[in-house]
Formats: structure tokens, C-alpha cells, sequence
């Protein structure tokens, strides 16, 4: 297509702002929209600088190209179908999807991730996905994998582009430190308590958000009030101990310090991850807050009296309030 129609049909697509339009391609989505396309695709959890230096060239090729440039993601992350117990998620999927809008990238195209859809075999997969458009340019990493248990391979995906003029951009995986970058590497790093590896790795800050939960009302009688937030097992990424945080109510940020893992001193505790939020006093049972762990304290401890921890933890927060 002559690279003028491309700029035309582009711009009828697209809104005026810097934030992608999100489009679900449900049964009412239209395919055309990623003819000429420069796609970048994957699950991209965390957004990761792999991730952006990807999606940074799907932009790149559009300019060239004169189409627009798209994410190609799925909604849920196909890992939640098949490894939901073991899965630990850098993002919720809601917060993925936003982070990917905010990239640069023209449109973000979520596919629906059934179990109908991804049993297709790689050919068939993609015939599924374009129904019949063609993408200028399909930007993955090197280790891309799609279609029916993952068996989809850069070379399939090359094939099938070989037959419309589909260019498959397959890019080395963007490394630090002689590694590739991943959302798995960076996952691991934040189970071991190092945030600000992880955040290195990012290229922005590591957050959580969770509900307030009411807790056993034993910290504001030991002279420091916390938040128990409520997080589902996939979202706790981080490993257990005492943290340094900024937390964010309402839009307002704090101070914070936190830990990370049930109370190990009292028997009957049961919070996964219970914050002090300094200079806050406010009711805030049942808001979200959003949480970003930027330095690792100590390991959690069982202490032999209540008064150890409590010298203790205010000592953290001490910390805290003189170093952040
Ligand atoms: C910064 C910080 C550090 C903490 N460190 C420990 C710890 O090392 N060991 C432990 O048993 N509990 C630790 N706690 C949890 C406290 O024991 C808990 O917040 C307190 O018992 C109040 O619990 P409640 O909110 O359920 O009433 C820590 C809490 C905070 C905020
Ligand atoms: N470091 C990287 N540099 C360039 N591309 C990357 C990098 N990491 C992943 N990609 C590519 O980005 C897309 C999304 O990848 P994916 O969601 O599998 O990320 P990941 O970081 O490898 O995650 P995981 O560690 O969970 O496998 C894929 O096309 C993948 O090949």
C-alpha cells in the first residue's frame, strides 16, 4: 500500500493524545487496522527496557513505513491459563495494558487469550489474528513463541510473513550486564529484595498496589499504625523482609516503611504485608494504595519480646524518614 493511503487510513484511526487507543480484538474489532501496521508483540509483563527498546522500533519502522505502529499483547497473560499457581506477575493486567498505552505506541490491540484461541497450531494462530490484513513489520524478540504450547517459532512466524510481505524484524534480546533483560530475571531480583536491581532493569519504578485490609490493631498500641494490604499470591513478587517504600494515598505520596511476610513474633498473625506510612493519619480501611519498594532493611525476625521489635522497627523507621 503507497505509503500516503497508509498515513490517511492511520490518521482516521487514531486519536489526538500521546496515550494509545486500547482496541480488544473481539468480534466487533476491525483487522484492518494492522494492515501496514508496524506491530511489536508479546505479553511484555513489567514493560521492561527489552520490552520498550521493542516496541521503540515497531515506532521506528511506522515513521519509515508512514503506517502506525502497534502493541500486539494478550489479556490475561497466557501464563495465569497455564501456571497460574506459580506465576508471579510484575503488573496486574490492567496496569500492563496502561503501561503499554503509554510507550509511544500508536494503538495497543489486546487479544482475548481463550483456551479456543491459543490451541490453534502457529499458522493458524496468526490467520486468526490478521484475519486476511497484512502488518508491515512484526518487531519480536529473538525468544518470541506463540500458538498452541508455544510451538510457534521466529522461523514460523517468518514463513507465514513470506507470503504477503510481512517483514519480521527478530531483534537480540536487549541485555545488562551480559544478561538478557526479562520479566523473569527481574522477578527474581525483587524476591530476593533487590529493588533497586530490578528497578535498574525497569527503567522505572517497581509498584504494587493492593486494598487496605483491617489488621489485628496491634500497631498503632506499639506506637506505629500500618496498613495491611491485601495482595492475590501472583502479585507477591517481593521477597519476604523490611523494606523502604514510598506509598501513595490518594494520589499523595509518602514515606513508608514495610514488611513483607506474616509476622513470624506472633502466633496468630495472618497479614502478608503490613506498612507505615509516616506523617499519615487517615481512615483508609477498603482504598487501593499503591506501593514502590525501593530498598531492602533486614530480613523479617522472630523476636523473643514484643519490646525488641518495637525499638526495632521504630529504629526502620527512623531510617526511613532520614534517608529517602
Ligand atoms: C517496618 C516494619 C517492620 C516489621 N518487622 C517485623 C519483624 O521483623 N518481625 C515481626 O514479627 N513483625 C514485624 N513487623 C510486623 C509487626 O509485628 C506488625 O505490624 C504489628 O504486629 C502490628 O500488626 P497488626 O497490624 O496486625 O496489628 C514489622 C512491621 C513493620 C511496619
Ligand atoms: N530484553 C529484550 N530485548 C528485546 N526484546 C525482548 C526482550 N525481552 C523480551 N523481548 C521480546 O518482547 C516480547 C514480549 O516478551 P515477553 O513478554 O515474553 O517478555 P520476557 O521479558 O521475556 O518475559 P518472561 O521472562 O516472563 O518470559 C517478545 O517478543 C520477546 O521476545
Amino acid at each position: 500500500m503507497r505509503r500516503t493511503a497508509l498515513r490517511a487510513r492511520a490518521a482516521c484511526f487514531l486519536k489526538e493524545s500521546s496515550v494509545a487507543k486500547v482496541y480488544k480484538a473481539d468480534e466487533t474489532f476491525n483487522h484492518e487496522l494492522l494492515a501496514g501496521a508496524s506491530c511489536a508483540f508479546g505479553v511484555f509483563d513489567g514493560v521492561h527496557r527489552g520490552h520498550r527498546f521493542l516496541i521503540g522500533e515497531a515506532v521506528k519502522t511506522a515513521r519509515e513505513s508512514g503506517g502506525i505502529s502497534a502493541v500486539l499483547t494478550f489479556d490475561i497473560d497466557p501464563d495465569e491459563r497455564f501456571h497460574a499457581e506459580r506465576l508471579k506477575k510484575l503488573m496486574s493486567n490492567e496496569r500492563r495494558i496502561e503501561a503499554l498505552a503509554e510507550t509511544g505506541v500508536d494503538v495497543v490491540v489486546v487479544l482475548p487469550f481463550t483456551a479456543e484461541f491459543s490451541s490453534q497450531e502457529p499458522s493458524a494462530f496468526l490467520d486468526a489474528l490478521f484475519k486476511g490484513a497484512v502488518p508491515y513489520a512484526m518487531h519480536v524478540g529473538s525468544d518470541f513463541r506463540f500458538g498452541a504450547r508455544a510451538a510457534g517459532t521466529v522461523a514460523d512466524l517468518e514463513a507465514w510473513g513470506a507470503r504477503d510481505g510481512m517483514h519480521v524484524c527478530a531483534h537480540d534480546l536487549k541485555s545488562a550486564d551480559g544478561r538478557p533483560i526479562t520479566a523473569t530475571r527481574i522477578r527474581l531480583l525483587l524476591a530476593d529484595g533487590e529493588c533497586e536491581q530490578a528497578c535498574a532493569l525497569l527503567g522505572h519504578p517497581y509498584v504494587f498496589e493492593g486494598a487496605v485490609l483491617k489488621g489485628r490493631g496491634e500497631g498503632t498500641d506499639m506506637g506505629f499504625a500500618t496498613a495491611n494490604i491485601s495482595l492475590p499470591s501472583m502479585m507477591q513478587v517481593l521477597g519476604e523482609a523490611v523494606y523502604a517504600a514510598y506509598a501513595t494515598v490518594d494520589g499523595v505520596r509518602y514515606k513508608a516503611a514495610m514488611s513483607v511476610g506474616v509476622a513470624p513474633t506472633f502466633a496468630d498473625a495472618t497479614a502478608t504485608c503490613e506498612v507505615h506510612i509516616l506523617d499519615f493519619a487517615g481512615e483508609i480501611y477498603g482504598d487501593i494504595i499503591q506501593i514502590e519498594p525501593v530498598h531492602y532493611l533486614r530480613p523479617m525476625i522472630k523476636f523473643e519480646s514484643v519490646d525488641e521489635l518495637i525499638a526495632t522497627v521504630k529504629s526502620n523507621i527512623q531510617w526511613v524518614r532520614e534517608n529517602l
